[in-house]
């Protein structure tokens, strides 16, 4: 009936909900004297008895009955807000703060369209769990008690069948709990399953456009779309249902009550107003029951999200590193061995050493495990055999900030910011001056194109769409270089641009190559021949390691691979020409 860890978590909600029965509890009290008092209105009025000053007190309580009602309705719902909005508010600063400490690696815990969807309608739906429901629960307990006690003093036959009957709603809803628990869960399952594709899909929308996949993939989420159609239907039938199984009870037994209240005046065990007043009451045993049943489908609905909320919030959090302070700028791996799953090494027994200030190159075939091995040094992964240091220290122990400080990443699809070049640039470096990013931007050849669409306030469209794919990057790079790193990882940062912005790109990284600790990860060969150290892997293991030069006169698989290169390059040279 309630999520034990949400009742754990928010123990100290339980004011709020006391307030909340004590003011439904005081409701049901007026209610009592509303009807008593209209009661036995109707019984004076049947025997002729009533006077002016009768009518007089007849009216005056009913008027305060009707403001105790007004005030206590009030009070409900502030309680009520309160209860609901403390909880939202301070469950999805938990969600943040989970987010954050789970740092760069939360995709590994969970996905972002599942995050966003949890925190969003999730935490909605336990609005009406502590607004509603569980003050509900307890005063559905109360008020039939209270009932009999009242009704009881009039006819105890009466009393007893009404408080009867109340358990009926209550075996009704454990029924359908138990089914619904399921169905709920699987209701989750398909919804965040949808919100996945659906933004995965619309991201990559253009790719769909351009292989003429889009409606392939359409289709693809029509079909899961209507899985959730049928699901939620299924869920709205259950509630529906249900519901009619609690009226049936609740009028069911409030009608048993009423026709027993009138047999009872027929055999003279109770008065008229008596009478009266059963037949107005009855239905009040099971009112907050019935009432709970249909609050008890939203809290069912928000039990089933808390399970993934808390799923998030206790996952466990990859080891911290706590160092930050790194003494010098050195790159080491020593014996790493990384598989993304237990099946498959992607990275074998590999060894190597950036020295501080040194140009290292990766090279080697689509899938070697270039991008692997920058990954490890990014501390992407923790998992793996070996060890990766940074300046001496292992990057397990580094703390993330520390880490990227120390070290730029830069991709083939560096992400720039929907904003101000100035904003993009101060990413990098949140103080840089205007003459620094100015200078920055010099340095990667994009000051005359900025300076003519408005300088350092020209407005990036989202993902800078309004930028060529070259211009893209050597943004990029001007972020990157006024991040000032000791430390910078080139991850085929010039694969899919013009050769002009290739050109420039690798210029400024020789540049930075002479101060600067530098890897750089090409497939084209003709950009690493500088290198101070190039490795050739091959299926995740370095088979050949040294100069261009001695490479070449090794004539291993670096010098077949960068002769093909060079051949298919003099080819294609003839072919423009
Ligand atoms: N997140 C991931 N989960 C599972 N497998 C992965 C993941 N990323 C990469 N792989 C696999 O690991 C292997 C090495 O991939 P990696 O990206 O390191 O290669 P690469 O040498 O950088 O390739 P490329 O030159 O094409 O970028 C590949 O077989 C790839 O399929």
């Amino acid at each position: 009936m309630f999520h034990k860890r949400l009742l754990k978590e928010f123990n100290d909600n339980r004011k709020y909900i006391a307030g909340m029965v004590l003011t439904q509890w005081v409701t049901l009290l007026a209610n009592v004297v509303l009807m008593l008092f209209a009661a036995s209105f109707i019984g004076h009025m049947s025997d002729g008895s009533l006077t002016a000053s009768d009518f007089q007190i007849i009216l005056l309580a009913l008027a305060g009955a009707l403001l105790i009602r007004g005030i206590m309705n009030t009070w409900n719902s502030r309680l009520s807000f309160q209860a609901s909005t403390e909880v939202k508010s301070r469950l999805r600063e938990k969600i943040y703060r989970k987010l954050m400490e789970l740092g760069s690696l939360y995709r590994d815990t969970i996905a972002t369209s599942e995050a966003v969807q949890i925190s969003t309608e999730g935490v909605d739906q336990l609005e009406i769990y502590f607004g509603k429901y569980i003050p509900q629960f307890f005063y559905s307990l109360l008020a039939p008690v209270t009932l009999f006690i009242i009704v009881g003093s009039m006819d105890m036959k009466v009393a007893a069948v009404l408080l009867l009957c109340v358990p009926l709603i209550p075996l009704s809803i454990v029924a359908v709990q138990k089914f619904a628990k399921k169905m709920l869960s699987r209701y989750w399952g398909t919804y965040t399953e949808l919100g996945d594709s659906f933004l995965e899909n619309l991201q990559g929308l253009t790719t769909l456009k351009i292989y003429q996949a889009d409606e392939r993939y359409a289709k693809k989420m029509d079909e899961e779309a209507e899985k959730f159609r049928k699901i939620t239907m299924r869920v709205l039938v259950m509630q529906l249902n249900s519901i009619s199984i609690m009226d049936l009870v609740a009028y069911g037994g409030a009608a048993a009550g009423i026709i027993l209240g009138i047999l009872a005046y027929g055999k003279g065990g109770i008065s008229l107003e008596e009478c009266f007043f059963i037949i107005m009451i009855s239905a009040e045993f099971f009112l907050p029951l019935r009432l709970l049943g249909s609050f008890f489908h939203i809290a069912m609905n928000g039990n089933a999200a808390a399970d993934k909320i808390f799923r998030l919030l206790y996952a466990p959090v990859p080891e911290k590193g706590s160092v930050s302070e790194i003494p010098e700028s050195s790159v080491v791996f020593e014996n790493v061995t990384f598989g993304y799953d237990e099946e498959k090494k992607v990275i074998q027994d590999v060894n190597f050493t950036v020295p501080e200030g040194s140009f290292t190159a990766l090279v080697g075939t689509s899938g070697c495990g270039k991008s692997t091995i920058a990954s490890l040094l990014m501390r992407n992964y923790l998992e793996y055999g070996g060890n990766v240091k940074v300046g001496g220290v292992s990057v397990r122990d580094i703390d993330e900030d520390t880490l990227y400080q120390k070290i730029t990443r830069i991709r083939h699809d560096s992400y720039l910011f929907k904003g101000t070049v100035c904003e993009n640039l101060k990413m990098g470096k949140a103080d840089a001056s205007r003459e620094e990013m100015l200078w920055a931007l010099k340095k990667v050849n994009l000051y005359e194109t900025v300076m003519e669409k408005g300088g350092l306030d020209m407005v990036l469209e989202e993902k800078a769409a309004n930028l060529s794919g070259g211009q893209k990057q050597r943004l990029a790079l001007a972020r990157a270089i006024l991040h000032d790193s000791d430390i910078y990882i080139f991850d085929e940062a010039t694969s899919n641009i013009d050769a002009e912005s290739e050109n420039l790109i690798m210029e400024v990284i020789r540049e930075l190559a002479e101060v600067k600790s530098v890897i750089l990860i090409s497939h084209r060969l003709a950009n690493v021949t500088w290198a101070d150290q190039i490795l050739m892997i091959q299926n995740g293991t370095i088979i050949e390691r040294g100069s261009h030069r001695q490479l070449i006169e090794e004539g291993g698989e670096y010098a077949k691979l960068y002769e093909s290169q060079k051949e298919l390059e003099k080819y294609a040279g003839k072919g423009a020409a």
